[in-house]
């Protein structure tokens, strides 16, 4: 397998090489004498058609900095590029159409409406964008996803493998830029959790999309072409081809045990 990989921790400019670029971004939480600065003044790229794992310590910034970079949260100061466009720019009916459009998304705890369908789940963003999706486009993902026999299920009779692969699909569907994914495989077994990353790591070789992925599990990083390393809210390292066990040991040196995060769930 080739992978592109031209990582910078220090980007000069939003070129177009990244899909997405922060710069000296910073996100206090709270005000008056009870602030906390959970980033730090981050500067970092994400080159396109690449997978980045973020990693750290509990309460280290990893979700705060996800959500500054897709346009959930808004930072305190700095700057945020995704996919060309200056999120700090833009108002919220912007912000909205340039998540629903450009972006998509894959949380641990897979977001699904019990009361669709995975048909109806996949195509729920597609519809609420006013988008018209075509049956075959939705058919073709959900083959591909291992989900055609399971199309007009309820999510809850489906394993949690099979629920995290229709969140997959309901993100690849709209041919997002980047993907963002917040420990994807989190509340999966070792073996859902491979196939998970298995789709997703196609998602960036086979269809060129970009993905951030949050996770404190080393196997789950080592599918990434790049480990960027987070500390107090801060980058700290980033590691460039990464194997299980050197990321584990990092892990262990910012005080992080391997595959946990720190007893929270
Ligand atoms: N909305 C908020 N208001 C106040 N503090 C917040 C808010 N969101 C996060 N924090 C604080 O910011 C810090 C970083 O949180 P964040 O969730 O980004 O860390 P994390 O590295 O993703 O942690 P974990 O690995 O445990 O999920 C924590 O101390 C958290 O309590």
């Amino acid at each position: 397998m080739t992978r592109t990989l031209y990582f910078s921790s220090a980007p000069k400019d939003a070129s177009p090489r990244n899909s997405v670029v922060l710069r000296d971004v910073v996100k206090v939480y709270g005000t008056g004498g009870t602030t906390a600065t959970v980033l730090d003044g981050v500067t970092v790229a994400f080159p396109r058609r690449t997978l980045t794992a973020v990693m750290g310590p509990s309460g280290s910034g990893k979700s705060t900095l996800l959500h500054c970079a897709a346009g959930l949260d808004r930072p305190t100061s700095g700057s945020v590029n995704v996919d060309g466009a200056e999120l700090t720019a833009l108002g919220e009916t912007e912000l909205t159409r340039l998540r629903r459009d450009r972006l998509g998304f894959v949380f641990q705890s897979y977001n699904l409406v019990p009361t669709l369908t995975v048909r109806q789940n996949v195509t729920l963003p597609a519809e609420l964008a006013g988008r018209r999706t075509g049956a075959e486009a939705v058919t073709r993902v959900l083959t591909r996803l291992g989900l055609a026999a399971h199309a007009d299920s309820r999510p809850a009779t489906l394993s949690g493998g099979q629920q995290q692969r229709v969140a997959i699909a309901r993100a690849l569907l709209s041919e997002p830029a980047v993907i963002f994914a917040d420990e994807p495989t989190g509340a999966l077994d070792s073996r859902s959790a491979a196939e998970v990353l298995g789709l997703l790591r196609g998602a960036v070789d086979t269809a060129g999309r970009t993905i951030v992925m949050v996770t404190h599990d080393p196997v789950a990083a080592s599918i990434a072409d790049a480990v960027v390393f987070f500390a107090d809210g801060r980058v700290v390292e980033t590691m460039p081809r990464p194997d299980a066990g050197a990321v584990a040991s990092r892990m262990a040196t910012l005080g992080a045990p391997a595959g946990t995060n720190g007893g929270r769930r």
